[in-house]
């Protein structure tokens, strides 16, 4: 029997297919754009500029990205090249996106649910799903590595499972082959070849792993950087479609063992910190790791032709990548790509304009931030407002890469650019009437009166600083501050309020049979054992209170069952269920006197119970744990007493969530 090694099948190389990109026969729709990206041994030292574009850019302004975003930067700026990091596809929503339909499939590969369940007890009529095929050798064979002859019912049921979500996966590709490439028939037909291709290797892949009984996290691992590559297949085709040499990098095998053990030679050596031998897997993605990935990165996009598109999956990480790293993983591969390229800066590209003060789609009158430092970023990160993921920011602000959110419906917005805090000129707070669309998805301009940046937000243009060539938004003439700018600027306030939703809150209260000190670790070490993450503590000698987020844990009524009776013999433990984080972040906080006591008075003014509260030692975030069904309207009532937006100002606004209730304040 072949059964097709996990760890090769998916890694098929670079696309094969595709015309080299200076090749003949490439349109020049963008002839300019075309040879200003062809590095030369005259030209001066190339500066670069990294773009990441997040799976629903690319699932739905794909041909905006890569005939008016990428040219109007290689138009504007011939001796700057662009890299662009892209995430697999996602249609209106990442829930529906490609990498959650690849890790539906390797569920339904062992009969597992979503959450990791034996869908066999859970499915009647099922037979045990892990019974090998009784012909899975015939099925390899395959092209499509169709199961169609398989006599168990349980095994059918299964692969037919698998298979149709591959089926899906195939279709919205295919759908998205024809927007992509518009002019070149003949390269449209390589394209769909590839990603037949690779929907084939996926099958037969799922298949192998259900012969032998088993998905390791690493193949996993695997099977998700089939999104990545899918994607920037589509990328890259579109952009030669349009005249715009690229290359794919696939970054599937860039950490082998070659790779590990020069790790293991710089952390050994004098000064490198933590000795090579006997790392733990999770100890492994330490800076030695972070900056010899970034310095290859740098060089497989130099060495790329025309613009390098680069799989947001960055390969074979020790421990695996969605375990070690996270979701969200083509941010942290972007800076990376970043610092190692030196690039002026790193862009992230969504469909908001950048930072606001509260999720502009749950507070109408949420304002845009132009500039955030990294640790108010990572909180708000951290604690619901998942704007960029928030292991980036270190990479790339360590070495003085600046970070700026873009919006491709707005290219030419100025975004919000994170800056560490010594940088940061004095907060030009807000963009004054730069307020989010009520209840709507943000669409183009709409919501931004303020319009920064001269050549469409590109910072090569800038004045000369600390940090060269970037311009901030509120600085020279940009247009953005407005009339209230100065006015703020004097004014200390929080920079925004984020909530955490589909949260639980854990307390346990000793029955003072343990010292206080065994206490702590008997909680610590068995939420530990279930990978438990905490949000959010409060403690006394006696009693812990934790914030959880429910949707981190890995099978969630198993695990907090497990938790509760393993906590038994230390105290009395009890959850409340349907809770919400809320917090507020700000840097100015630090020398703000009072802002917790007008925080949970306005929550108190609202009707509003607060359950725990928290300050973060960076004293830099206030949180406190309410109901869920109270969180909107307190992230209103915040963002308008304690930050100071909207109300009265907002003409008529009446925040989403006030509906009732006294809140001291009249908002018409
Ligand atoms: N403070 C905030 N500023 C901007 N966006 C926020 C904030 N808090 C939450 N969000 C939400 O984060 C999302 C990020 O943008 P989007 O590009 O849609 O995400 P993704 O890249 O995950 O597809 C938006 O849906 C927005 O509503
Ligand atoms: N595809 C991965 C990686 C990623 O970074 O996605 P996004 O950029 O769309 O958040 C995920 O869904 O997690």
């Amino acid at each position: 029997m072949t059964t097709p090694t996990q760890d090769s099948i998916l890694s098929s190389g670079p696309p094969a297919h595709l015309p080299p990109p200076s090749g003949s026969g490439t349109r020049s729709a963008s002839s300019s754009a075309s040879t200003s990206t062809a590095p030369s041994s005259l030209s001066p030292p190339q500066t670069w500029i990294v773009q990441k574009y997040g799976g629903t850019s690319v699932g739905k302004f794909l041909r905006a990205i890569t005939s008016e975003i990428v040219p109007s930067y290689l138009v504007s700026s011939p001796s700057t090249r662009l890299a662009l990091v892209c995430s697999a596809r996602s249609g209106s929503t990442k829930a529906r996106g490609t990498t959650n339909l690849l890790l539906t499939a390797a569920g339904q590969a062992l009969a597992l649910d979503a959450a990791g369940q034996d869908l066999a007890s859970s499915v009647s009529g099922m037979t045990l799903a892990r019974t090998p095929s009784a012909n899975g050798e015939g099925s390899l064979s395959s092209s499509t590595g169709s199961l169609g002859s398989d006599s168990s019912a349980g095994t059918t049921q299964t692969s037919a499972a698998f298979d149709s979500t591959v089926d899906i996966l195939l279709q919205e590709h295919l759908g998205a082959v024809e927007i992509a490439v518009t002019h070149d028939v003949e390269l449209r037909k390589r394209l769909e070849a590839d990603v037949r291709g690779d929907c084939d290797r996926l099958r037969q892949f799922l298949l192998a792993a259900r012969i032998i009984e088993e998905i390791s996290p690493r193949s996993k691992d695997i099977i998700l950087s089939l999104g990545e590559r899918l994607s920037c297949r589509l990328v890259v085709a579109s952009l030669q479609d349009l005249g715009i040499p690229a290359e794919l990098v696939g970054l599937e095998s860039v950490i082998d063992a070659a790779f590990l053990e020069e790790v293991g030679k710089r952390r050994a050596s004098p000064g490198g910190g933590v000795g090579g031998v006997g790392v733990g897997e999770e100890n492994q993605l330490d800076q030695h790791f972070y900056d010899l990935l970034a310095e290859r990165l740098g060089e497989r996009c130099r060495n790329a032709q025309g613009v390098p598109v680069v799989t947001g999956y960055f390969g074979a990480v020790p421990g695996s990548l969605l375990q070690q790293v996270g979701r969200g993983y083509t941010d942290l591969c972007a800076a990376l790509c970043a610092v190692g390229l030196g690039a002026l800066e790193l862009q992230i590209w969504k469909e908001v304009d950048g930072v606001f003060t509260a999720d502009p789609r749950k507070v109408s009158t949420a304002r845009l931030i132009p500039s955030i430092t990294p640790e108010e970023a990572a909180e708000l990160t951290y604690y619901g407002s998942e704007v960029i993921h928030p292991f980036t920011m270190e990479q790339a602000i360590r070495r003085r890469v600046p970070i700026r959110i873009k919006n491709v419906e707005n290219p030419s917005g100025s975004g919000t650019v994170i800056l560490p805090d010594s940088e940061e000129p004095e907060r030009d707070h807000l963009v004054e009437g730069h307020v989010a669309q009520p209840q709507t998805p943000l669409t183009s301009g709409a919501n931004t009166p303020a319009r920064a940046t001269g050549a469409g937000g590109m910072p090569w243009g800038a004045a000369e600083g600390a940090w060269p060539g970037l311009e901030l938004s509120g600085m020279a003439g940009s247009g953005v501050g407005g009339a209230g700018g100065a006015q703020q600027q004097q004014r200390r306030l929080p920079t925004a309020v984020t909530i955490k939703e589909d949260v639980l809150v854990l307390n346990v209260h000793s029955n003072r049979k343990t010292l206080s000190h065994s206490f702590f670790s008997r909680i610590f070490s068995t939420l530990d054992r279930h990978h438990v993450a905490v949000d959010l503590i409060s403690t006394s000698e006696v009693h812990v209170s934790m914030a959880i987020s429910a949707a981190s844990l890995r099978r969630p009524s198993r695990t907090l069952d497990l938790v509760c009776s393993e906590l038994g013999p230390v105290g009395t433990v009890s959850v409340l269920r349907d809770m919400a984080i809320l917090s507020l972040v700000g840097r100015q906080m630090r020398h703000m006197v009072g802002v917790a006591g007008k925080m949970f008075a306005t929550l108190a003014e609202g009707g509003i119970n607060i359950e725990m509260i928290s300050q973060g030692a960076n004293e830099i975030n206030i949180s406190c744990c309410i109901h869920a069904k109270s969180a909107l309207k307190a992230l209103n009532l915040i963002h308008y007493s304690v930050l100071e937006v909207g109300g009265p100002a907002g003409v008529g606004v009446k925040p989403v969530g006030m509906e009732s209730g006294n809140f001291g304040r009249s908002f018409v």
